[in-house]
């Protein structure tokens, strides 16, 4: 059985600096796979490239045995890749339920002139948009917030909105970019929590970036270790963070 995300013999080179080189990894379904690395290690990059912000200088990336490199970021949305982002993606002057219904948008079947008349085919399918809708708001326990502007909400909250976002969308792969970042001690373990049901109760394959070593070990069944956009380790986690190469890509990293 073929990979869910084929990355082989990826480069993007921006001028001068190699930010992906050469760089091959597969996420298997089901699985939740992280990406570590030092400041600068291409970790962003790899997620831009899958999400087909960027194209690469050379190499191939499938999904599903589908080649994502013929398709711009709408069509992969489509194919069932979402992601969040780092700096929070979400419309402040909107409501959770808003922000979480635009995500259910690329679902949309029906006509600009069925919606304009409002026919029964819309009226099906903006039921099921927001039945969609409402199941994430619950599995998340976003309910006191369904109504509330993301302006006025705590920076954790807006955190679980952005994966709710994503999550709306119906995804088989979710990317999640530094979900703790920015979080505290507790916010980092709810999220671990949601990482974990997302994977079990949902079956949504998870590949993210994160820094947080704890929520690394605490939630992947595999960790890619990078540096200066190449692969320095792959494992569990323990085996990752007991690899000699990257405690001293750490401790050099620390040490800069
Ligand atoms: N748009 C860009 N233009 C030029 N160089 C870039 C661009 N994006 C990234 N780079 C460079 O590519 C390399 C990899 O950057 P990337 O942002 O992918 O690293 P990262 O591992 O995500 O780092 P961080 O943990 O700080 O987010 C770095 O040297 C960076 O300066």
């Amino acid at each position: 059985m073929s990979s869910l995300l084929e990355i082989k013999n990826a480069t993007l080179k921006f001028g001068g600096v190699v930010a992906v080189n050469d760089l091959s990894f597969t996420v298997e379904e089901g699985e939740v796979y992280a990406i570590v690395g030092p400041n600068g290690a291409g970790k962003s990059t790899v997620f831009n490239l899958i999400s087909r912000f960027y194209d690469p200088y050379s190499g191939s990336i499938t999904f599903d045995g589908k080649n994502l490199l013929d398709r711009n970021a709408d069509q992969v949305a489509d194919l069932g890749i979402a992601r969040t982002f780092q700096n929070i993606e979400l419309f402040d002057h909107a409501t959770v339920l808003q922000n979480l219904l635009v995500g259910r948008h690329r679902h949309r079947r029906t006509t600009m002139l069925e919606e304009m008349l409002f026919t029964p085919r819309v009226r099906r399918e903006e039921k099921r948009h927001r039945e969609a809708v409402e199941e994430v708001i619950d599995f998340l326990d976003l309910q006191p917030y369904r109504n509330k502007m993301i302006a006025g909400l705590p920076y954790g909250v807006r955190k679980v909105v952005e994966v709710g976002r994503a999550l709306a969308t119906g995804p088989r792969l979710l990317l999640l970019d530094e979900p703790a970042s920015g979080l505290s001690v507790e916010e980092t373990q709810d999220m671990r929590w949601w990482i974990d049901d997302i994977r079990k109760q949902m079956g949504i394959t998870v590949l993210m970036v994160e820094h947080d070593m704890g929520l690394v070990s605490g939630v992947s069944d595999r960790v890619l270790a990078l540096a200066d956009g190449a692969k320095l380790a792959e494992g569990t986690p323990a085996e990752v963070q007991s690899d000699p190469a990257v405690i001293e890509a750490y401790l050099g990293a620390g040490a800069a």
